[in-house]
This record gives C-alpha cells, sequence and structure tokens, in this order.
C-alpha cells in the first residue's frame, strides 16, 4: 500500500479484517510519525520507503492524491516486479496514465473504493487496463472482497461511479448532520436527535437492501395522504433538493475531468 492515508488505510482495514495477512502487507507513508501509528492499529510492516516495499509484491496499491501519482510511479517504476498488479484508487486518472509511465506491459487495474470499506462496509468498482489476466483481476478482486462489494464496470463508468459510490459516503454524511441539526431546530437534545436520525438511515437503508423494494415505492408506504411526511417533502421539493442532488453528482463528474486534463491525461 503505496501513500495509507483515509482511504489507503480504510481498504487496509477491510482487507485484514477479511482475513489477509497482516504480515504480507508493507503499508508506506510520508510522515514518520505515522509508521507506529499504522503498525500498532493493523500489525502490517510499515516503512517511508516506497521502493523498497513494491520489492517482491503481487498487488501494489497506489493510494497517494492524483497530483502525487505521476512522482509516485517515477520512484517505484523499474523496482516493481514484472507480474506485480498496480492498483490505482486515484480518482479522474485512466488506467492507460498508469500504463505510459510504467513498465511495457505492467498489469493495472483502476479501483473506486468508499470509506465503509474500513468496516466491510464500502463499495468498489473496479476496471482492468490493458495488460491484466482474469487470474489478477481474480487476485485484487480477492484482496478487495473484506472491504465490501465489488463489481466490475467499463472504465467509462469510473468518473460516474466514483461521484456516486466515492464521494458518496460524505453526501450521506452531510444528510445524517443536516436531520441532527433540523431535529435540533425542532426541540430535541443533540443526543436524541443524532442517535434517531443515525438508526433512521441505517434503517432506511437496509430495509432497501433486504426487500429490493424501489426507494420511490418505500417512500410512499411512508407518505399518509393529508399527513405530516408529504407537508415535509413538499418543503424538499420547493427547494429543489432532487436537481442539487443532480448538480452535485454533475460537479464532481466535471472536477474528476477536470483533475485528469490538469494531470496530463
Ligand atoms: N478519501 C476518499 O473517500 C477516497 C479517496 N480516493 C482516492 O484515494 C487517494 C488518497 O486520498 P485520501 O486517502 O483521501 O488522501 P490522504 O491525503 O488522506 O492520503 C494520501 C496519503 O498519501 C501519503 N503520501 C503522499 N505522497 C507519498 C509518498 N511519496 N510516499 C508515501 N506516502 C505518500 C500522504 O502522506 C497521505 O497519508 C486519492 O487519489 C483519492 O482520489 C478514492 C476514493 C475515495
Ligand atoms: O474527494 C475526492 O477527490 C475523493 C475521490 C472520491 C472521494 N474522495
Amino acid at each position: 500500500m503505496l501513500g495509507t492515508g483515509n482511504m489507503g488505510e480504510a481498504v487496509l482495514a477491510g482487507a485484514l479484517r477479511a482475513g489477509l495477512a497482516p504480515e504480507h502487507v508493507t503499508a508506506t507513508v510520508r510522515r514518520p510519525e505515522r509508521l507506529q501509528e499504522l503498525a500498532d492499529r493493523h500489525g502490517v510492516r510499515t516503512t517511508t520507503d516506497n521502493v523498497a516495499a513494491v520489492e517482491g509484491a503481487d498487488v501494489v496499491v497506489i493510494a497517494v492524491k492524483p497530483k502525487d501519482v505521476a512522482a509516485m510511479l517515477t520512484q517505484v517504476g523499474d523496482a516493481l516486479p514484472h507480474h506485480a498488479v498496480v492498483v490505482s484508487v486515484a480518482v479522474g486518472l485512466p488506467t492507460s496514465f498508469f500504463e505510459d509511465r510504467l513498465p511495457a506491459r505492467q498489469p493495472v487495474v483502476r479501483v473506486m473504493p468508499n470509506t465503509p470499506a474500513a468496516i466491510g462496509a464500502g463499495m468498489s468498482v473496479l476496471s482492468a487496463g490493458e495488460s491484466v489476466t482474469d487470474e489478477q483481476v481474480a487476485l485484487v478482486e480477492a484482496v478487495l472482497a473484506g472491504t465490501g462489494d465489488v463489481v466490475r464496470v467499463p472504465e467509462a463508468y469510473q468518473t460516474p461511479a466514483a461521484a456516486i459510490s466515492g464521494s458518496g459516503p460524505a453526501y450521506v454524511f452531510y444528510v445524517l448532520d443536516a436531520l441532527t441539526e433540523a431535529g435540533v431546530a425542532a426541540g430535541l437534545p443533540r443526543d436524541l436527535s443524532s442517535r434517531l436520525a443515525r438508526q433512521t438511515l441505517l434503517g432506511s437503508a437496509r430495509l432497501i437492501a433486504e426487500t429490493g423494494e424501489h426507494p420511490a415505492l418505500a417512500r410512499e408506504r411512508v407518505t399518509s395522504p393529508g399527513g405530516t411526511t408529504i407537508a415535509g417533502l413538499r418543503r424538499l421539493d420547493q427547494a429543489a433538493v432532487r436537481a442539487a442532488f443532480i448538480d452535485a453528482v454533475a460537479a464532481s463528474c466535471e472536477r474528476a475531468e477536470e483533475i485528469a486534463a490538469e494531470l496530463g491525461d
């Protein structure tokens, strides 16, 4: 794991929970004070030496910010074992960005995970590059299996997928925070409001997951004619909340394209 920050550590934690042996994992960081912290929390080997970390590796996950990826590839490219699958989680950067900067035929897999990976409840979308075998994709899927659901998609879907499932937890936390504040505004103690909002979000998500029901139908079953819910939904429609979500996802997609353009691909 090269660059073990928020996302890298979440993927690491999920994979370890599902049985990946910590002694087979090396996590790199830039700041030496993170070395002991990561080793204590996860039992993995840690180092600031990216080149040493990739020696003998079968899978090399690159989890630095998109702007730091090119320098990382320059640094480790020649040290990568030929068979090592390079897995990128960087938003915006296509597999060709990596293939153009790595030795010929180095296998590259692009993954967009999300932070619930840390507790095995993540969503990852995966796309294989030019030189990846089915066995190598299966190996990456096996590593990711502990982080939650994994789906293989055409690479063209990576940008919108990043906007829905990659950034999505932030939007959901935003809604949770807003609902909690709304409860406080309506007179509930903060702890109680937070508990009601959190369990409602969890229960609603589980209900949809377990019944497979369309969310619009599930919403209709909460909405009594002339009742309280329709009064609230009407305000959400007046505030164009649905359109705001559509705009938010479009803005996220635009930003992904911008990042790719800024970084040369
Ligand atoms: N945060 C999220 O929810 C998601 C992030 N991503 C992607 O994950 C990547 C990382 O994002 P975050 O974890 O949020 O950022 P972060 O800043 O928390 O993590 C990046 C880590 O890389 C380290 N780093 C930078 N250069 C390094 C080097 N040369 N050697 C070793 N370590 C180095 C930094 O010190 C930092 O700990 C990005 O490419 C982002 O697009 C993808 C999906 C979701
Ligand atoms: O905000 C970002 O750029 C990253 C990518 C998807 C989620 N977080």
